[in-house]
């Protein structure tokens, strides 16, 4: 079990640029840039009081390996170019026709890139034996939606992130086909929350996994919502 996890979460570390690791549609071969090497999801000086304390009580959980520590970086999937190409020929070929291969160098994981405390931060953790992925999230200042909450889109993106993390650790490459959220409460701006997903099933291709958002004590349920992934099929022209 602990085999078949560990290649899971290899297969999550490809996606996201970890060197070291089998990408069949990949070209080339050598070390990987330095901006790979940084994990943002470990405790920045910007990070709140609660957001340290949670990250401490999962990293805790960890010690006896039930809960594993995801680390995260801020560029996706391949660190060259060629690579980059190869994927989208091979899995997506009917974007690859409409997508600027030039552009394609600056690409960058959106969630990861403002400053420190302003945007999304967020760590994540999972547990095989639950098949579930928590997100521990703050969001900050620049992710305001009404005043002093925060923007339904930043909530939503978290969710997909997080639910697609699930996926990704179960099938390997994926993408959202459907995520159906119900708001009932609002975020206030730069509160810690956490985002609990939950595998449900998998038949074939499609993953189900359902997500909620909490207040830290559990009192406030902010937000409900279910989702469903498609594992890509190289063989169709999607
Ligand atoms: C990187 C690290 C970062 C870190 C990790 C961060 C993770 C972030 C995750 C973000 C992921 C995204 O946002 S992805 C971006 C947003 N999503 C997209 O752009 C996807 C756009 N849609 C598509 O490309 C396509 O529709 C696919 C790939 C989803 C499915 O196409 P397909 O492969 O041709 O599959 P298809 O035959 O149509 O469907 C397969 C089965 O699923 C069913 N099905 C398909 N769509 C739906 C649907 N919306 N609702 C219900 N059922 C559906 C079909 O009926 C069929 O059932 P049956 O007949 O077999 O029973």
């Amino acid at each position: 079990m602990l085999r078949s996890c560990a290649a899971r979460l290899h297969a999550v570390g490809a996606l996201r640029g970890l060197r070291g690791c089998a990408r069949p549609w990949a070209r080339s071969s050598g070390p990987a840039p330095e901006f790979f090497h940084e994990d943002h999801s470990l405790p920045k000086p910007s990070w709140s009081k609660d957001m340290r304390l949670l990250f401490d009580q999962f990293m805790k959980k960890c010690e006896d390996g039930s809960w594993i520590h995801l680390p995260s970086y801020n560029y996706t999937l391949f660190q060259r170019s060629q690579d980059i190409s190869a994927f989208i020929h091979a899995y997506l070929p009917t974007a690859s026709k409409l997508i600027n291969e030039e552009k394609l160098l600056q690409a960058k994981i959106f969630t990861r890139n403002f400053e420190d405390g302003l945007g999304f931060e967020y760590v994540m953790f999972y547990n095989d034996v639950e098949k579930r992925v928590v997100c521990v999230f703050e969001g900050g200042p620049y992710l305001q939606g009404m005043p002093g909450c925060l923007h339904g889109g930043a909530i939503a993106t978290m969710i997909d992130a997080t639910v697609g993390t699930s996926a990704m650790i179960a099938e390997g490459i994926v993408m959202t086909a459907n995520l159906n959220i119900n708001f009932k409460r609002p975020v206030p701006l730069c509160s810690v929350v956490l985002i609990n997903s939950q595998l449900d099933k998998i038949e074939g291709r499609k993953l189900f996994i359902s997500c909620n958002v909490q207040s830290v004590d559990e009192k406030t349920l902010y937000t409900e919502a279910t989702s469903l992934f498609i594992k890509l099929d190289p063989e169709k022209q999607v």
